[in-house]
């Protein structure tokens, strides 16, 4: 088995590590203490992950001898909103949470991005740990420090940049995960080869699709989409420029998670692939890149067994103009003007604001 992985994001002083290998979790007592300033913490969880990873958590913290406490919360897309952040800040208030303690976020990327922010809020900041338990929240939610919940009118409205002092990816922990949402996950896996790093497509056209059998390929997919978000939240922490490009395929894929409810019709991942496709249909119909790309891309999904067509979304969809109008609460809308990630090739994304409003309903239309 190979070793644990260490990436550093050098964000000065909210520097923290992330740390990718297989038993994390059964060594997380030894990992946090060093972060404690008494050993106590607050585990919060959800009611699909608590029954197969809470209770080792707890022991590795037990045999440090720190106590734990914990909530869980029900699993899904649907928990990350105002009501559940409310139970959360209010049982963290109750465990008499103090701003030197630490809490810990145990799940996928709804219980990370929810506890991130209420880390963030509660007494105006106390420090949390991600220990991601989906191959989503390993290789990206994690990592970066964008924290929220979801609003009916868009997706990730209401939040805070929060960065964790640790995260603990335990590559063994995805063992447990059903078949759907770890080809979730892997729609922002191949969305970083698709946006910056066209080598790194390259390797998962080639091994992708041995990923979830094989740890030590998963443990170098994961610490290279970690590396690569690293070194752009790095540069651009609060998304002023580059940072936007970690939102390939997310301006297609939040309007769809909104108009589906953020119910599972759609898992955020599922909605990342079908947008990464959809991003480059578009770049290719304004001529930024040739017909191969996106015919390249849809191939790979195709052959992952992924989503890429809003025809593949159960039930109905609004009409065009409809999901136009909901992709108009994109936080990346400047002066009222979508702004897409689009691509001049593979690997070679770019910001645009030239979107012609006919040619994006054409694409959405034809794509169902
Ligand atoms: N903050 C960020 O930078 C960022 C980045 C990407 C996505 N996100 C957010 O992440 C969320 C999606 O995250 P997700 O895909 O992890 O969804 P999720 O948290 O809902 O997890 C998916 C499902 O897997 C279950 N699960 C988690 N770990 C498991 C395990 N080890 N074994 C078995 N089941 C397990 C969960 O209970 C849930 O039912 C979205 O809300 C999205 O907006 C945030
Ligand atoms: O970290 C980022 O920056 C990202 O854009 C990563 C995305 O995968 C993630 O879904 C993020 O939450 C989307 O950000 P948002 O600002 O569009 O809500
Ligand atoms: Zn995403």
């Amino acid at each position: 088995m190979t070793d644990p992985v260490t990436v550093h994001v050098p964000l000065g002083a909210r520097a923290y590590d992330v740390r990718i290998g297989v038993g994390l979790i059964d060594r997380a007592g030894a990992e946090i203490a060093p972060l404690l300033a008494r050993p106590r913490v607050a585990i919060v969880t959800d009611s699909r992950v608590a029954p197969l990873h809470l209770p080792p958590l707890r022991a590795a913290l037990a045999r440090a001898g720190i106590e734990a406490e914990a909530l869980v919360l029900p699993a899904g897309e649907a928990t990350k909103g105002w009501a559940h952040l409310t139970e959360c800040v209010e049982w963290l208030l109750a465990q008499r949470i103090e701003r030197r303690d630490v809490v810990l976020a145990l799940g996928g990327g709804v219980i990370g991005d929810l506890v991130g922010f209420a880390a963030a809020i509660l007494r105006r900041g106390v420090r949390f740990v991600q220990v991601p338990t989906t191959l989503l929240a390993q290789v990206d939610s994690s990592v970066g420090g964008k924290t929220g919940i979801n609003s009916p009118h868009g997706k990730n409205l209401i939040g805070a940049f929060h960065q964790p002092a640790l995260v603990l990816a335990d590559i063994a922990a995805l063992e447990t995960l059903a078949p759907r949402d770890f080809l979730a996950g892997y729609g922002e896996v191949a969305k970083y080869g698709l946006l910056g790093d066209a080598g790194f497509f390259d390797w998962l056209e080639e091994n992708a699709p041995r990923l979830r059998d094989d740890p030590a390929l998963r443990q170098q997919a994961v610490a290279h989409s970690v590396a690569m978000k690293a070194a752009i939240v790095v540069r651009d922490e609060t998304e002023q420029g580059e940072r936007a490009l970690l939102n390939l395929g997310h301006t297609f894929g939040h309007a769809l998670e909104a108009a589906t409810g953020y119910s599972d019709r759609l898992l955020h991942g599922e909605g990342v692939a079908i947008g990464c496709a959809l991003a480059f249909d578009l770049s290719a119909r304004m001529g930024l890149c040739s017909q191969e790309a996106p015919s390249r891309v849809l191939a790979h999904l195709r052959r992952m067994g992924m989503p890429a067509r809003l025809s593949e979304i159960a039930g109905d969809l609004p009409d065009e103009a409809a999901l136009i109008a909901l992709m108009g609460q994109d936080k990346k809308v400047q002066d009222g003007r979508l702004r897409f990630v689009l691509a001049r090739g593979i690997g070679a994304a770019e910001i645009r604001d030239d979107v012609p409003a006919g040619l994006l309903a054409e694409v959405l239309r034809d794509a169902r």
